[in-house]
């Protein structure tokens, strides 16, 4: 089950909550979740339905009660006190605690403070916690497989707060988003906060410009302005389709054949999801080498930094290609020899092939003095 955040219209923390309410979490659920932070004194929820020009979406919203705010600022380690405190599952914990660094790094990287001196800009941070846990306990609560979002827009302008007025994305934001691809269109205000990149960091392995995936629900959580474009985040949830990937390629016939190996490691380090050498015949009846690299396109930059610098290509060939990918899990199983990983494949919820983790075979025939193929025989034949 893969979850597509589509930021077209950015990303803060209530819209984020919104819309993974408005996808199918239950509402008490999340209520119940937060109430365990044993900080409800200090704010109120409300959670009602929407329209967005047109779109019917989720507005979730935390009003603060300022007579019972927590005046003295929160810093990191009172927040993950307060996380740690809770009974949301362990699962939400770390979700929550991850997202809270992210912020705490970029806070102190802006204002050049260490991480625990950091403030959080809303008062007494409860906005922060609520959004940031809900986040968590939602994201939690759906446990998708993966987590991938579209380009983001930031929005741009400038952005009034608390000690002034900052340009838009904010400077915390614009920390949080490095190596991200963002862009903004003509709305002039905070499409994306730093509480909303922060969500997106923490929790997204990949941006990508379009999805490919079979849609099972979406939902919509509302921005708080009104725009001639819809501002709403849109999240989807669904199953990955054909994973689209890139396949680089380069032919050589001139390069000293002991850097192969090398090369191979090094693009393995940088991303590839698989390296393979052919060997193949050249103009002039040189033998040559074809390198070929499967990467996702988000990481085909690394790789052709590796290609061009490490080996004596000039050229390189892309192609966009799809690949059909089995359902996998890796099970760790107690055998006779000790603890080994066994990779479970599934085509369609059926399994279709369990294998034992090789390095682990490899480690017990070393330790034991035993042949491999005896040790893979046997440890084949595991219950699992
Ligand atoms: O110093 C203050 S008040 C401040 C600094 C920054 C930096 O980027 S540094 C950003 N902001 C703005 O505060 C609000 C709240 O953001 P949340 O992510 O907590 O919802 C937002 O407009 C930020 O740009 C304030
Ligand atoms: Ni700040």
């Amino acid at each position: 089950m893969i979850l597509y955040f589509d930021c077209f219209s950015g990303i803060s923390g209530d819209m984020a909550v919104g819309a993974l309410l408005d996808l199918g979490v239950p509402k008490d659920y999340l209520i119940e979740n937060l109430k365990s932070l044993n900080i409800d004194e200090e704010y109120e929820i409300e959670i009602r339905k929407s329209n967005k020009n047109g779109i019917e979406g989720t507005d979730f919203y935390v009003f603060l009660k300022e007579e019972n705010i927590h005046h003295h600022e929160r810093n990191l380690k009172d927040i993950i006190s307060i996380i740690d405190k809770s009974r949301i599952t362990d699962g939400a914990k770390e979700i929550a605690k991850r997202i809270f660094n992210i912020i705490a790094e970029a806070e102190a990287k802006v204002h050049g403070k260490s991480i625990d001196e950091v403030h959080f800009h809303e008062v007494g941070a409860v906005d922060s916690i609520i959004d940031i846990v809900g986040v968590a306990v939602c994201i939690d609560y759906l446990k998708p497989d993966k987590i991938i979002s579209s380009y983001v827009n930031t929005g741009s302008g400038f952005v009034k707060c608390q000690h002034g007025i900052l340009p838009v994305p904010a400077p915390a934001t614009m920390n949080i988003l490095k190596d991200v691809p963002i862009y903004f269109d003509e709305r002039k205000f905070e499409l994306t906060t730093p509480t909303g990149a922060a969500i997106l960091k923490g929790l997204c392995t990949e941006f990508v410009e379009g999805i490919n995936m079979k849609i099972r629900a979406v939902g919509y959580g509302c921005g708080k302005k009104n725009t001639e474009k819809p501002n709403v985040l849109r999240i989807v949830l669904g199953d990955e389709d054909k994973e689209e990937v890139v396949l680089l390629e380069t032919t050589i016939d001139d390069m000293n054949p002991q850097f192969y190996g090398y090369v191979m490691d090094k693009l393995f380090e940088k991303g590839a999801l698989d390296v393979y050498l052919t060997p193949v015949y050249m103009k002039k009846n040189r033998p040559g080498i074809v390198i070929s690299v499967l990467v996702h396109e988000n990481k085909e930059k690394s790789i052709i930094e590796v290609l061009f610098k490490e080996t004596t290509t000039i050229g390189i060939r892309k192609f966009k290609i799809k690949r059909y990918e089995l359902q996998r899990e890796i099970k760790r199983v107690e055998t006779e020899f000790g603890k080994v990983d066994f990779k479970i494949s599934k085509y369609e919820g059926e399994i279709v092939n369990i294998s034992p983790e090789f390095e682990d075979l490899k480690r017990i025939s070393m330790d034991m003095g035993l042949p491999l193929k005896d040790v893979y025989n046997f440890v084949r034949r595991t219950k699992l």
